[in-house]
């Protein structure tokens, strides 16, 4: 097993990653840990070591380093591990992922996998893989000038932050974009890979990440209001019930030439329209644990790792 650490990635809380590789390390795991040392460097790790024939790669990060460590690991045979230590997770709470050290480590060698199947963003940079959901407007442009020391501080918090600062600053206007061969128009989009965003918050209800495709949320209003509207309905869980949005299930998505227009990926500054999106070629495998549904019809790990001797670290 080989863990790609991103030392920057949330808060740097660097005893979590601690907490489960302990875990793993008194159960006989063998473990290697590799720290990023620039941006990509993630997915040049992930990249060796499938190479290699290295079976799990786990990604200890936010979702931009399991971005990075998917592309790393497209066409090999190597599962992929998640230690979420983020700001947003948004995957991990896709997956229903653990918080503790120790269901964590239970997840990692459970060998339950599902599949994970990502989505291809092309533009002026080139090809860029992300897992969770693209983002084009307003909310690319806070994600483009949040402050790595502030979102440290505040976490998730950083994004409400700057998104008060960013309001009276962005143009807004109508993003123009192509589905499926088909011309739409939108004050802000969101192509969702995944159901969440912005953290545990349902956007997308009908979206999955197991399986191709796109759940491409088009909102139609564009402006200060909107946009407070918008960050006021999202710890409510309200966000995917908003006045003025509609969306479409897609494989393709155009977004055409427009000055400025900038886009995000998986939390992640990712350059500016004009840019398209469509599947990975395949799916990878991502390890998820064995789930249980208990009488209450809610599903819980079932832990693979003991626990006496250990504290269950909340991660
Ligand atoms: N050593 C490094 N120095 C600077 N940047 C790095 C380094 N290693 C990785 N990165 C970059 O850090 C970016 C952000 O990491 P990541 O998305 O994992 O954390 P986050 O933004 O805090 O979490 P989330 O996406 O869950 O909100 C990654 O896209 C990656 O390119």
């Amino acid at each position: 097993m080989l863990v790609i650490y991103n030392p920057t990635a949330g808060r740097r809380r660097v005893r979590r990653l601690w907490a489960v590789l302990d875990v793993l390390v008194a159960h006989g795991i063998r473990l290697e840990v590799a720290e990023t040392m620039h941006p990509g460097h993630a997915r040049t790790l992930a990249s060796e070591a499938a190479g290699a024939g290295t079976s799990l790669v786990v990604a200890a990060g936010g979702d931009g380093t399991i971005a990075e460590v998917a592309a790393g690991l497209q066409g090999a045979g190597t599962d992929l591990g998640i230690i979420p230590l983020g700001t947003a997770n948004v995957l991990a709470h896709e997956l229903g992922l653990p918080a503790d050290a120790i269901s964590l480590a239970s997840v990692l060698t459970s060998q339950r996998t599902i599949p994970l199947w990502p989505g291809i963003m092309q533009s002026a940079l080139g090809t860029r893989l992300f897992v969770q959901m693209l983002g084009i407007g307003f909310d690319a442009h806070v994600v483009h000038h949040i402050s790595r020391p502030v979102k440290r501080v505040l976490g998730r918090g950083a994004y409400v932050v700057q998104t008060l600062r960013e309001l009276p600053r962005y143009r807004f206007g109508q993003i123009r974009l192509r589905v499926d061969g088909v011309e739409m128009s939108a004050g802000s989009v969101i192509i969702a890979k995944g159901r969440l965003y912005g953290g545990p918050y349902l956007l997308a209800p009908d979206a999955t990440t197991s399986a191709p495709g796109f759940s491409v949320m088009l909102f139609e209003h564009a402006g200060i209001g909107s946009a407070l509207l918008a960050g006021a309905a999202l710890p409510l869980n309200m966000l995917g019930r908003l006045p003025g949005l509609t969306h479409h299930r897609a494989s393709e998505i155009e977004l055409l030439d427009q000055t400025g227009l900038p886009a995000q990926a998986d939390g992640d500054p990712a350059g500016m329209a004009p840019l398209r999106v469509t599947d990975a070629d395949a799916a990878l495998r991502v390890l998820v644990g064995r789930l249980q549904s208990s009488d209450t019809g809610v599903a819980t790990i079932v832990p693979s790792i003991p626990s006496p001797g250990y504290h269950s670290a909340p991660v």
